[in-house]
């Protein structure tokens, strides 16, 4: 049987790109585009199979930002595939992101400048708000409607033989200062964004522990700082076309400015190839280019700890919970 692959998000930036390049790796695959628009969608799958027409393309509906849309889409994968081989769980947002300005100039004189383009640590901040499930907007869609996935796949994902693999496309801008078990949808602080990727570093290690032994493996990975919808949303053109030149100078300094979708879609690439029992779940797997262009794929170890990676996947068994009974007091309701 042919390799299913499900990506999430996969209509712009690195999630397309990285469709574009399992495509060229493997004409075999059947790759399965889910999205929130289907328009773009649509769009996406046009430009794949420009460039390879003979490519199996399935559209599945899916906005990752809602428990109902991601259950419904769960049923229709189960009903078309036996399994799936490879989950990307890529989709992600960053709204109304805010930049401290002060503090990047401060930064690009200092001798931690490097970090800062790697990390932004420090320089971001976002305005979050509740979804019409009552969830943060940016913990539901950046971990907890992909954990919901995952929960609802789970059939699927590592058969008899047939191990799978998911990966989270997460980001060196993920930070323990920024995570807090207590409020784990960061209700109350300014850096959601960085708080979702601190917990999905936080949920693929807890479900190493808990399915590795039925054949699913989870893997996160950093892009590095790449040019998409995503980052082109954070400042006007204006500023981006005056910080470009920068960018390609400290390229040279450094490997995580990997800067176009192609490079940034590296590790998840890299991943695709690999044997799943020869990955390490403390790791986060980067994309990363050299001054040369050249690109490649490295591990580094991650901040995180067995205790808080379960406690935080107890809590999420939890409001998964929660948000089935709502969903089900809702339907016999109407
Ligand atoms: N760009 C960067 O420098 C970095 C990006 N990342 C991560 O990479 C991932 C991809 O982002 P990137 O390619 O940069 O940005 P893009 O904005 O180009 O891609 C994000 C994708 O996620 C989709 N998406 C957003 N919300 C939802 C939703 N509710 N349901 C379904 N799909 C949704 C978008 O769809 P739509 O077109 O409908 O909005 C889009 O296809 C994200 O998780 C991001 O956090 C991590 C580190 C660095
Ligand atoms: C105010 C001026 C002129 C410049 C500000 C530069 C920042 C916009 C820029 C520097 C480091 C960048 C960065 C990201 C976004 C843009 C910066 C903050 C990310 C947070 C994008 C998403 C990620 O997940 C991270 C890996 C990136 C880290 C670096």
């Amino acid at each position: 049987m042919e390799k299913v692959v499900l990506v999430t998000g996969a209509n712009s930036g690195i999630g397309l790109a990285l469709c574009e390049r399992l495509l060229s790796q493997d004409g075999e695959l059947r790759l399965c585009l889910a999205c929130r628009n289907m328009g773009r969608a649509e769009a996406a799958k046009s430009a794949l199979l420009t460039s390879h027409p003979q490519a199996r393309v399935d559209l599945l509906h899916l906005d990752v930002g809602s428990a109902r849309s991601v259950l419904r889409a769960a049923q229709e994968v189960k009903s078309r595939y036996p399994r799936v081989d490879h989950l990307y769980l890529n989709a992600g947002i960053m709204p109304n992101p805010k930049v401290d300005i002060k503090a990047f100039f401060k930064g690009l004189f200092s001798s931690n400048v490097i970090n800062m383009f790697a990390t932004a640590e420090g320089l971001l901040t976002q305005q979050d708000h509740l979804n019409s499930d009552g969830l943060q907007e940016v913990f539901a869609t950046n971990l907890f409607g992909h954990f919901l996935l995952v929960r609802e796949l789970e059939p699927l994902l590592g058969q008899e033989g047939h191990p799978s693999k998911v990966v989270w496309t997460s980001s060196s801008n993920a930070l323990r200062s920024a995570f807090s078990l207590e409020d784990f949808q960061h209700r109350s602080g300014t850096e959601p964004y960085s708080s979702s990727k601190y917990a999905s570093d936080l949920v693929s290690l807890a479900l190493n522990r808990h399915h590795n032994a039925q054949g699913l493996f989870s893997s996160v990975i950093c892009p590095g700082l790449v040019m998409t919808n995503l980052t082109y949303g954070i400042l006007p053109s204006f500023f981006w076309s005056l910080l470009m030149p920068i960018m390609w100078f400290i390229r040279m300094f450094t490997n995580t400015l990997t800067l176009t979708p192609y490079n940034g879609a590296e590790a998840l690439n890299w991943l695709f190839l690999q044997k799943p029992e020869s990955l390490d779940s403390r790791a986060k797997y980067h994309s990363l280019t050299s001054g040369l262009g050249n690109n490649y794929t490295q591990p580094r170890q991650m901040d995180i700890d067995d205790e808080t990676s379960e406690a935080l996947y107890g809590k999420l068994l939890e409001l998964e919970k929660v948000v089935r009974r709502q969903i089900t007091e809702e339907a016999e309701r109407q």
